[in-house]
Order: structure tokens, then sequence, then C-alpha cells
């Protein structure tokens, strides 16, 4: 099952988008489209029926091995053996929400601001939304946090967070541009006729920006007469992505000798020479 760090896109279940066409086949044409984590959330509906509901999609989500959270209802979540439970700031607080499900099931938060987010990170949330960014018809009159929020959560909050609330496939890129790496939606996507096509369309946006930043956060050195990007910021990192930390190798950095107890503070700058010399055999 995939880990939290490295969802990209959440997809929320929104009946009332797509009239005429099942929850179920929605949410597969989701999960075909790269969905990697889904919630079933279903605020007006009789709750026997939110019940059958968690079943059927507890059972899709298996298929398609991706993390399946229950909107609300903690005792539906433990009923059909979901991995987890969303709450927000009204719902059952995180504390008792804990006490019941153990520390193995994910527990995500709603927040609306950084101190919001600061005490789920504190009472052990595994992850956070961070919205409404925009104005949404599907959480009507709740005042947008806008991309300032994202911006803040991005620069102090520890925790996986997701950005939620109004965001399409028009306005994502300011999202990321902001710092969020993992998007949720409902409407735009559930919404779309093209249910797939809009969350492979959303996860090539969040692609493009991950290679954006991987390159801003790179640098050009040489190593061994060979110039090449690297995202080590150390002598460290840079002896650890080559695999060479338990070979025997001496490190000139700029044509001074690293000794091994400085590889962890040894600054690889933009330009930087590098040679690594192997010992071959021993006396
Ligand atoms: C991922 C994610 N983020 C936020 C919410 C909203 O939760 P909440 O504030 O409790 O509002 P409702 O969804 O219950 O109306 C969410 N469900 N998922
Ligand atoms: C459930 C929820 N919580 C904050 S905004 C929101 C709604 C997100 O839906 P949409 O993607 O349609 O704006
Ligand atoms: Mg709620």
């Amino acid at each position: 099952m995939k880990r939290l760090n490295d969802c990209r896109l959440y997809v929320i279940t929104g009946e009332n988008y797509h009239p005429g066409r099942t929850m179920l086949d929605v949410m597969e044409q989701a999960l075909i489209g790269g969905a990697d984590i889904v919630q079933l959330r279903a605020k007006d509906t009789p709750k026997r029926e939110v019940l059958a509901q968690a079943y059927a999609l507890r059972e899709l989500t298996q298929r398609y091995e991706v993390p399946f959270i229950v909107n609300d209802h903690l005792d539906i979540a433990l009923a059909v053996g979901a991995d987890g439970v969303h709450l927000g700031q009204d719902d059952l607080p995180l504390a008792e929400a804990r006490r019941i499900l153990g520390p193995d099931k994910i527990i995500g938060i709603s927040t609306h601001g950084i101190k919001q987010a600061l005490e789920a990170e504190r009472g052990g949330a595994d992850y956070i939304g961070v919205g409404p960014v925009y104005p949404t018809g599907t959480k009507p009159g709740r005042t947008a946090v806008t991309t300032d929020y994202v911006r803040e959560a991005a620069e102090r909050v520890k925790l996986p967070f997701v950005a939620i609330g109004g965001i399409t496939l028009d306005n994502v890129n300011a999202v990321l541009d902001a710092g969020a790496a993992w998007i949720c939606a409902v409407s735009a996507i559930v919404g779309s006729e093209d249910v797939a096509g809009a969350c492979r369309s959303f996860l090539h946006h969040i692609r493009l920006k991950q290679i954006d930043s991987m390159i801003s956060s790179s640098r050009k050195v040489c190593v061994n007469g060979r110039e090449e990007r690297t995202t080590a910021r150390t002598v460290l990192e840079l002896v650890e992505q080559l695999n060479l930390r338990d070979k025997r190798i001496v490190v000139e950095l700029n044509g001074e000798i690293v000794p091994i107890e400085s590889w962890v503070s040894a600054p690889l700058t933009e330009g930087a020479v590098v040679e690594l010399v192997h010992f071959v055999g021993g006396g």
C-alpha cells in the first residue's frame, strides 16, 4: 500500500455531480485515471446506505491497492475495514479517534489555518487537509483560505498535507506553485464527463511541477570528469546517491581531499568538481 508521502491525487466521492452514473463506476474511472487515495463522503445519505457504499468502495479500492478513507463516520470505517477516517474541526476529536482506531489507521484532519495544522500535527494526525483553497459549491459558505495558507503549510507543516477546495485544472498550477505536493478534488473530477482523463490531467500537472522542483533544487557538478546534475547537497549525499557509502573511497572536492568525517558538512555547490578515487585491493 502506498505511503501518504507518495500520494499525489486524492479523489472524494460526490454523487450530486454525476447524475445517471453510479458512484462505483465513477470512482473506478478515477482509479483507472490514477487516483492514489479515495474517500467516501456522503453528507446527505442515510447511514445504512453510507455503510453499503463503504463496503463496495472498500472492495474496489482493495482491488486497485489504494488507501480508502471514510469521511466523518469512524464506526463505518471500522466496520468495513477502511484504511482510515477523515475528520473535520467539528467532528470527533483526534485524540478520541486515535484511541478507538489505534496507531495503524490513517487519521486525516481538516485545517483552515496554521494553528489548527500544528495542533493536528502535535496530536498525531497522519495527514492534514488544507482548505478550502478556493470557494467551492461542494462546501458552500466556507471562507477560502487562499494559496497563502497552502504556502504557509508548505513552509511549516512536516506532515503530508493535501490541498482541497475549488481546485480545477485551471487553477491547480497556482496551488502547486504555492507548495502543495498532493491535490484533492471532488467536482473537477467526479463531475467531469471523462473522469479518468481528468485524473490523468491533474497528475500530469503534478508530475511536471515535481520535475520542475527537482531541477531547480539540483546543481551541475563534475564527477570524475563527467558533468551531471545532482540533488545531493553535500559530499555525503552524493556518495550515498552513488551507492558508494560502503566502498573504500577517497573524495576530493575542488582539488582538496575531504576527510570522511567532513563529508556530512562538505557542501556541493554549483560547478563543484569532485573526484572519487576507489582503493583497489589491500596491503
Ligand atoms: C481531504 C479532506 N479534507 C477536508 C475535508 C473536509 O472535512 P470536514 O471539514 O469535516 O467537512 P466535511 O467533508 O465533513 O463536510 C475532507 N472531507 N477531506
Ligand atoms: C470537502 C471539502 N472540504 C474542504 S473544501 C471541500 C470540498 C472540495 O470539493 P471540490 O473539489 O468540489 O471543491
Ligand atoms: Mg467532517
